[in-house]
């Protein structure tokens, strides 16, 4: 296959599209060799040194005369240098030079990681290890856009003079971070308060004890004791405690409980949602202050394409005849390396990259109405949150979606690949930034055509990937995934094959099945 074009000097070159695929091979962790063919030595002949062979015999000796009138070796380099010069290879090193090198984090985790196969976490199930959320804390970039958008928050805040829910309004914003693990997030707000100069209370809640302990220790040693820090599923809790109960002869009072007007929370999957973040902030939710408190994250959207990766769905059989049944019935988290996009790019509302589904917080008081209208029973102490009480309580954060993405060419799919994007605060009106630009939305994104303009270099999530159990050749492909019921079933050319289909393309969440789920998970 000829591959090479000539530029406009006449010199070989690749089209971008083969420069991309080779760059993307260079970036394996065991790179290829590249065999180029047709394209003439890489050592020209020397025509000096045929010279020096000239009058001998290979089997003689060269005389004297003839051994002097030879190249030296370091003339003999230089030449050899001049000789290397394959216009088809030295493009090729042209190519591999133009590489962006691996930043110090992709050194050593992107690489190790590449086609991985891993199980999704279950933070709110399990406790997470301490080596987990070290492995957190070593993506800066995630910090960093959570501080800025606490930063945003706090500017808003005082510039709108809004109310703050401190005792006695005293001008402190009370921020809560709900699942703190080892208070990343909260040294982050802490942080954005110094540079704001708005002062604030700041309240860590974590339901992991080892976490909590590590906290209690940060507290005392790097925050100095500015933090309230509360053990407890964030579901049950009740809000800042204000004033404790207290018994005396004149009688007994309750405990009295504040609002929060800042709800800072990091419970993102890989598929946005799948760790269970609107569950759980549906059950702490009560706890904002009514009319001006607000979450960061304000919103996720789950984002799917399908993908063909052989290499992939192969590894996935292999673990089945291994005895994993449910291989094929998992969503697998994996730093997708050796795959192809069967959608087309840029084809009108039909994009590679389509959203699934949206949450956002806090929820509407209406829905918080029905919510409550509708859940026969609660967590005892809490909000409850709505994955507590009665079947249908939880019908609020059904989502479904129907996307259609029309293939390249006949391709074979051999699963769905799922991102996700946050916006993490949008700023409030027309104000502008420090050096009197326009303030833009802080948003986190893993999506492949969007990382690099909304969180660059962020490797705290790497994809989801719905595997199907048969790889199907498409020419269209349409896809649904329910998020309720927990399965997902296809349609192509317009024919609806779920009798057919139904079975092996079932796949399970895993990450929902946590201890709190309602009747449907
Ligand atoms: C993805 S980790 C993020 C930890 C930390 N905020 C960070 O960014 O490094 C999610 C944390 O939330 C905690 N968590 C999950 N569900 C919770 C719940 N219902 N109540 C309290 N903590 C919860 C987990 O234990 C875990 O520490």
């Amino acid at each position: 296959m000829v591959v090479f074009q000539k530029n406009k000097s006449g010199h070989p070159s690749l089209s971008r599209y083969h420069q991309d695929l080779i760059g993307k091979y260079m970036r394996l962790k065991h790179a290829p060799y590249f065999l180029l063919c047709n394209v003439g030595p890489e050592l020209e002949a020397d025509p000096s040194a045929s010279e020096v062979a000239i009058g001998s015999s290979p089997t003689e000796f060269p005389t004297l005369a003839e051994a002097a009138a030879a190249p030296s070796p370091a003339k003999e380099n230089r030449q050899q240098k001049i000789q290397e010069h394959n216009a088809y290879a030295a493009y090729l090193r042209h190519v591999e030079r133009q590489q962006e090198p691996f930043n110090y984090l992709e050194q050593t985790t992107l690489t190790n990681f590449q086609d991985w196969l891993q199980s999704p976490l279950q933070p709110l199930s399990d406790n997470l290890e301490s080596i987990t959320y070290e492995v957190f804390e070593g993506d800066p970039v995630k910090y960093q856009q959570y501080e800025r958008a606490i930063t945003e928050a706090l500017r808003d805040w005082a510039a709108q003079k809004k109310p703050t829910s401190s005792p006695g309004d005293d001008g402190a914003v009370v921020i809560a971070v709900a699942g703190s693990g080892r208070g990343p997030l909260v040294t982050r707000a802490l942080r954005a308060s110094e540079n704001t100069g708005v002062p604030v209370r700041v309240w860590a809640v974590e339901k992991n004890p080892n976490a909590y302990v590590y906290l209690l220790r940060q507290n005392q040693k790097q925050w100095g004791g500015r933090v309230t820090v509360v053990k407890t599923d964030m579901r049950a809790w009740k809000g800042p405690l204000l004033q404790q109960a207290s018994s005396s002869s004149g009688g007994q009072t309750e405990n009295v409980y504040g609002k929060v007007d800042i709800l800072v929370s990091e419970l993102l999957g890989s598929f946005g949602d799948n760790e269970l973040s609107p569950e759980c902030l549906d059950g702490i939710q009560h706890v904002l202050a009514p009319g001006h408190g607000i979450s960061i994250p304000q919103s996720y959207t789950a984002h799917a394409t399908p993908i063909a990766t052989p290499r992939l769905h192969a590894d996935i059989a292999q673990r089945e005849a291994a005895g994993d049944t449910t291989a094929f019935d998992t969503p697998w988290v994996v730093q997708l390396f050796a795959i192809d996009y069967v959608a087309q790019r840029g084809v009108p509302d039909r994009p590679r990259f389509q959203q699934a589904w949206e949450f956002a917080h806090p929820l509407p008081a209406t829905t918080v109405a029905a919510v409550e209208a509708r859940r026969a029973g609660g967590v005892a102490g809490g909000g409850g949150g709505s994955m507590a009480g009665a079947a249908g309580a939880n019908d609020h954060n059904t989502r479904q979606c129907h996307l259609v993405f029309v293939c390249r060419a006949r391709a074979i799919v051999h699963g769905i690949a799922g991102y996700f994007e946050s916006v993490l605060y949008a700023p409030e009106g027309e104000s502008e930034g420090e050096n009197g630009e326009a303030r833009e939305k802080v948003e986190l994104s893993t999506l492949p055509d969007m990382i690099d303009r909304k969180s660059k270099d962020m490797i705290s999530w790497f994809p989801i990937f719905f595997p199907l159990k048969v790889s199907l050749l498409f020419h269209l492909y349409l896809c649904c995934v329910s998020r309720t019921l927990s399965y997902a079933f296809l349609r192509w050319n317009g024919v609806v094959r779920e009798n057919l289909l139904t079975g092996w393309l079932t796949f399970v969440p895993n990450t929902l099945a946590t201890p709190l789920r309602p009747a449907r998970f």
